[in-house]
């Protein structure tokens, strides 16, 4: 079978409750229509007399209804009311199983998307954005597409039947009611026009209230600090009682819909039935054919503004659809299922060559930089000031930010060539432990942080694996605190909130040791420690670089003293690079820095260089 007739088919399987929705809504629309039709013949077999003179109580009722059950027309009733309302709740079960299943797929594949988005994507997009996409527009989406199963077909099926049995009964019945459904849709599209382009800015109001909360709670300390709460509620209120005037001339607008059709719909059956009463004087016309043309209206009215309402509901999910569609075409660099396997003992190398990066616009953050070829079993230094750049070229060694064909990589002093972008991402991503400048934890246990590439729980239990774990909380000069808070199934709380800065860092740094990485890089996390730990982990860097390439990020020279060649980047590149007795001996730049970091030592320093 063709792979695509193949995936069609497994499509119509999973939502096959799409199809039988409809279905059964069709079904119990066209029995619906039927039901007053048949409703005449019995009305007007009610209106016979029936013997019960010489009955008295219960047994006159029973009499009544012993008549009426011998009757088909009563029957057939009783029956399609039955079918009717078995179809219409299978149809309420179908669509809601359909929007439920299709919304919980989109917020699949939205969060798929995310976490394989490019990462200046990632960055660009505000948390309020993924927040409504995945929550708000979802929900729009399920709700218009529970609506648009059932109501699409019913609702004009319902109308344009109505219409049509008016006209079968009676013609002028038919022309009034066919007269006051246009005028209805006149009147619905004016409105809706109308209360969607509130609901649209009141989107926007609710957008920019989502980004005032963000904001307000990760910048506490700003607002503290220059007490700027009443400035901060000022501008919420603001914006709070524009979405509420927004939100309230939506739900005005929509309220007026039901009570202006209904009118619409009275003086039209009121006209009718004035015509028609003189008809019914006449005997031209029953009694329960009015019943019949009266039943028709009121149906017309009710799908008309249920239609009104799927309307909404559907120009809604089709804009929240656009939005998601939108999202899901940012460009994605991560390349799932790719593996190289990493060649035991061998050593690895990097070098970059010419590298350019920007975020999203100008001013360039790093230009022409070339870093020479480094090599596993030494330690790196890289010193940059505030904002050089040092984050930002970790992040792109880590393959978190595209290198843009400027980073190398070496096996053994082979240049290794990649298919292409997204396989080079993938190898970095495996290879390189990246440790970031201040880390979080995922929330859950300390044990959940260790599963590395979609490891099970049971895994993540064994002896080994345990062992493996102390083995790099003691490295990282964490084991003492992680038993004092209860071991690897102590919790972390919701943003890492239960640690210090300096326990995150040395738990970042525990994590990264125990996945054994080629490439280990550490962006300014030993200043977050104390001295007596960060010198531990000096040690410990020292030992494991005899298989591994250290680099180490640092506004300080202190943490890079020891490292076996240190980097000055400066002005987007790095100008200048040796050891620190080299670097002493011939860098200007170099020697002021050490001076001003240890302006005791510097003496005795300079005298030996
Ligand atoms: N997400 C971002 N969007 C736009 N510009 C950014 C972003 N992140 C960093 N920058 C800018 O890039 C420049 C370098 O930032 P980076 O974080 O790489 O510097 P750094 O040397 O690590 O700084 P620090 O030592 O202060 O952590 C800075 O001017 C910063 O404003």
């Amino acid at each position: 079978m063709n792979a695509n007739l193949k995936h069609r088919l497994c499509l119509l399987k999973r939502y096959n409750s799409a199809v039988f929705g409809p279905l059964c809504k069709l079904g119990e629309t066209v029995l619906e229509l039927l039901i007053p039709y048949l409703m005449i013949n019995l009305i007007n077999l009610m209106s016979q007399p029936i013997n019960t003179a010489d009955l008295s109580g219960v047994k006159r009722y029973r009499q009544i209804i012993l008549t009426l059950l011998a009757n088909p027309q009563f029957l057939q009733i009783i029956a399609l009311s039955v079918i009717t309302g078995i179809l219409a709740i299978s149809a309420q079960y179908f669509a809601c199983k359909a929007a439920t299943t299709i919304t919980a797929d989109i917020r699949e594949k939205i969060w798929r998307h995310y976490l394989r988005l490019d990462t200046l994507s990632q960055i660009k997009l505000q948390q309020s954005d993924m927040n409504t996409r995945l929550i708000n527009d979802c929900l729009a989406v399920q709700s218009g597409t529970n609506l648009g199963l059932r109501l699409l077909i019913r609702s004009p099926f319902i109308i344009i039947g109505s219409i049509i049995m008016c006209f079968i009964i009676n013609p002028l019945a038919g022309g009034t009611l066919s007269i006051s459904i246009i005028l209805i849709a006149v009147l619905i599209n004016y409105f809706l026009r109308k209360s969607l382009q509130a609901y649209y800015k009141m989107q926007q109001e609710v957008k920019s209230l989502y980004r005032q909360i963000n904001e307000a709670k990760s910048g506490q300390s700003c607002i503290r600090a220059f007490i700027a709460e009443a400035k901060i509620i000022a501008k919420f209120q603001k914006n709070n009682n524009s979405q509420a005037a927004f939100n309230r001339i939506f739900s005005l607008l929509n309220a007026y819909i039901a009570p202006l059709s209904q009118a619409l719909i009275n003086i039209a059956l009121l006209i009718c039935l004035i015509c028609l009463s003189l008809e019914l004087k006449s005997g031209l016309v029953e009694a329960a054919t009015i019943i019949a043309i009266y039943s028709y209206f009121s149906k017309s009215l009710i799908e008309s503004i249920k239609f009104a309402n799927l309307l909404v509901s559907l120009s809604k999910a089709i804009g929240s659809y656009r939005l998601i569609k939108r999202f899901l075409q940012l460009p994605i660099n991560k390349e799932e299922n790719f593996s190289l396997s990493v060649p035991e003992h061998k050593e690895i190398g990097l070098e970059i060559k010419n590298l350019n990066f920007q975020y999203y616009q100008p001013p360039a953050i790093l230009e022409k930089l070339n870093l020479p070829r480094l090599h596993s079993g030494n330690i790196y230094g890289i010193f940059g000031l505030q904002a050089s750049g040092k984050s930002t070229l970790a992040k792109i060694i880590a393959g978190i930010f595209p290198d843009n064909n400027s980073l190398h990589i070496f096996y053994d002093r082979q240049l290794l060539n990649f298919p292409n972008a997204a396989a080079k991402t993938a190898f970095l991503a495996q290879n390189v432990a990246y440790v970031e400048q201040a880390p979080k934890l995922l929330s859950g246990t300390l044990r959940g942080n260790f599963r590395f590439n979609s490891q099970s729980d049971a895994l993540l239990a064994t002896a080994d694996t345990e062992k493996a774990i102390w083995e790099a909380l003691s490295q990282a000069e964490a084991a003492t605190f992680v038993r004092e808070k209860g071991g690897l199934d102590c919790s972390v709380s919701d943003k890492s909130g239960n640690f210090s800065g300096g326990q995150l860092a040395r738990l970042a740094l525990a994590i990264a040791l125990y996945r054994k990485p080629e490439i280990l890089i550490l962006d300014d996390i030993l200043q977050a420690l104390d001295l007596s730990t960060a010198l531990s982990v000096v040690k410990t860097l020292k030992r494991i670089s005899q298989n591994c390439l250290i680099i180490c990020l640092s506004q300080r020279l202190a943490p890079l003293i020891n490292s076996d060649c240190i980097f000055i980047l400066q002005d987007q590149q790095i100008k200048t690079y040796g050891s620190h007795h080299q670097l002493l001996a011939n860098s200007n730049y170099y020697r002021e820095l050490y001076n001003l970091e240890f302006p005791t030592l510097n003496q005795g320093e300079q005298t030996n260089a």
